[in-house]
């Protein structure tokens, strides 16, 4: 398990976003094109790590979404998408999301206070995205179950453990050394 996915984390091009090492893979981007095979072995680790007594799987835009689309069909659990874009919805909640490399607005809708949730997105890396959203989320009222980073790049888990005291649950950690992936562990190790 896990091993086609490491070959492709290991093979991804690493471009420069200022002085932020960045990485390019089917998994965080899109490019190169996803081994449907590979959505699948992570999809399926997340299914048996997370918990799935929720009653929402909340997707952070943009790469979120095929990994909250992949959970959702495994399991008939509905998921919503938090947005970078802004609709005016009554009840709509804006957070501010800082990355390494860049920062925008996102968009909360149909979260109701009560609710039991997954949240999913591709990446931890500086924790901005994840502090932001699980702060704004604690706020509504919502019960987090599990909070899902597939990937875990450099301090990401801890620095958002030791900011809300939420465990993220990662598939594989890995860095950026030298110019190059390295696979640190895998939750399967
Ligand atoms: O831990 P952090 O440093 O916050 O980095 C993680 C965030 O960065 C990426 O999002 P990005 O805003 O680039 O959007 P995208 O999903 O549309 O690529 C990624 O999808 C995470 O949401
Ligand atoms: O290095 C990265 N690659 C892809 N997505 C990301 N999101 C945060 N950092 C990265």
């Amino acid at each position: 398990m896990l091993e086609e996915v490491k070959k492709s984390l290991e093979a991804s091009p690493i471009v420069k976003k200022g002085d932020y090492n960045y990485f390019v893979n089917p998994i965080s981007d899109g490019v190169p094109a996803m081994d449907p095979k590979m959505l699948r072995e992570l999809s399926l680790a997340v299914y048996k790590h997370a918990d799935l007594d929720v009653d929402k799987i909340v997707a952070v835009e943009a790469m979120g979404i095929h990994l909250a689309t992949a959970l959702s069909l495994t399991t008939d659990i509905p998921f919503v998408v938090i947005r970078k874009r802004q609709y005016g919805l009554e009840g709509e909640t804006e957070v501010y999301q800082k990355t390494g490399y860049g920062s925008s607005n996102l968009y909360v809708n149909d979260l109701h206070e009560g609710e039991k949730i997954l949240l999913i997105d591709d990446v931890v890396s500086t924790g901005g995205t994840l502090i932001a959203l699980l702060n704004t989320l604690k706020d509504l009222g919502l019960k987090i179950k599990s909070t899902v980073a597939v990937i875990e790049k450099g301090e990401g888990k801890n620095i958002v453990k030791k900011e809300t005291g939420v465990d993220v649950i990662s598939i594989i950690k890995l860095d950026v050394i030298n110019g190059k992936v390295v696979i640190e562990k895998t939750i399967e190790d």
